[in-house]
């Protein structure tokens, strides 16, 4: 069949998708493990225009773990995780900011309007829309690791509603204006939840939650919130999987109605995931 053909064909398939989120937010967890490369940014930046153009409402919430980790090394600092979360000292939390309210963040931005798409860069200090306090593990403290008390949607929908899309970094502050850290995976969460938002997308790099790690055939495609902690607890999920299932999960439980872990290496995998009747990656379900 002509490749023009085909390629209508797919469009028609598509517009009853694309109507149905017409004017829904849309939150996109963008990882650093899927920024790997110049040409991946730009598909994964192509594809949330697209979804812009089409009447989305998308939000995008960053990551940039692995650029932290690349900086630190730089300053001859050893990256130290527990339960896939960074601890996080002075130093670091300099570090931290510095990568993802700057470089990464204003990348991205710098992508968007690249595209004519208009967007703003913002961190969750800026309009107070994150306030966060010290996150404790099992009352173990890792340093200036937060975790989210309120979420101020001022800014976030005053963007929306301006037609920009919102790019967000996970640095937030307390009431005392101390800096805090926070996994992307926990804000992108947080943030689809007091939004309201229609779906939550995890763009990592893999394809989704797997069996076995080292087996990319072994991808789960449904996961029950009730399941998780047997996954957990088998060692299945473990590491930076950690906290995207457990956002998943509370998403779910604050009214998000489809929550997907896909692969951010794939070419236009948000597009395949909300178009077309191929699901691709895990699906989280209540
Ligand atoms: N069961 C699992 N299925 C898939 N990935 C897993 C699983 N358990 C642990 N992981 C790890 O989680 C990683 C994704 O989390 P992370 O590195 O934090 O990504 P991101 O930067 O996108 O947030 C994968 O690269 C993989 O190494
Ligand atoms: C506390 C904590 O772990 N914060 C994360 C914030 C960045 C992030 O979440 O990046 P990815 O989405 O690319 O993993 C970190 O320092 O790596």
């Amino acid at each position: 069949m002509d490749k023009s053909i085909i390629r209508a064909k797919t469009l028609v398939e598509a517009l009853p998708y694309i109507q149905m989120f017409n004017n829904k937010i849309i939150v996109i967890k963008y990882g650093g493990s899927a920024m790997i490369d110049a040409e991946l940014k730009m598909s994964v930046i192509k594809d949330i225009s697209l979804m812009k153009l089409v009447g989305i409402k998308p939000v995008v919430v960053h990551g940039g773990g692995k650029k932290i980790s690349e900086m630190l090394v730089k300053i001859g600092k050893e990256p130290k995780f527990i339960q896939g979360l960074r601890v996080t000292d002075d130093e670091t939390m300099e570090i931290a900011e510095m990568v993802l309210s700057g470089n990464v963040n204003k990348e991205i931005v710098q992508l968007f309007e690249k595209q004519g798409i208009k967007s703003v860069g913002i961190s969750g200090k800026d309009g107070r829309s994150i306030i966060a306090k010290k996150k404790l593990l099992d009352g173990l403290d890792i340093g200036w690791v937060g975790e989210i008390d309120t979420i101020q949607t001022e800014l976030i929908t005053a963007l929306i509603e301006n037609d920009f899309i919102p790019v967000i970094a996970p640095i937030a502050c307390d009431e005392n204006n101390n800096t805090y850290n926070i996994n992307a995976d926990y804000v992108a969460g947080a943030i689809a939840a007091k939004l309201g938002a229609e779906k939550l997308i995890y763009l990592t790099d893999v394809e989704g939650v797997l069996r076995d790690v080292k087996d990319k055939t072994s991808l789960i495609s449904k996961i029950k919130v009730d399941e998780i902690q047997r996954y957990k607890d088998d060692k299945i999920i473990q590491g930076g999987m950690i906290p995207k299932v457990d956002c998943c999960a509370e998403s779910i439980k604050n009214g998000v109605a489809g929550v997907h872990i896909l692969d951010g290496r794939v070419e236009h995998s948000i597009l395949l995931e909300l178009f077309t009747n191929s699901g691709i990656g895990t699906m989280l379900m209540p």
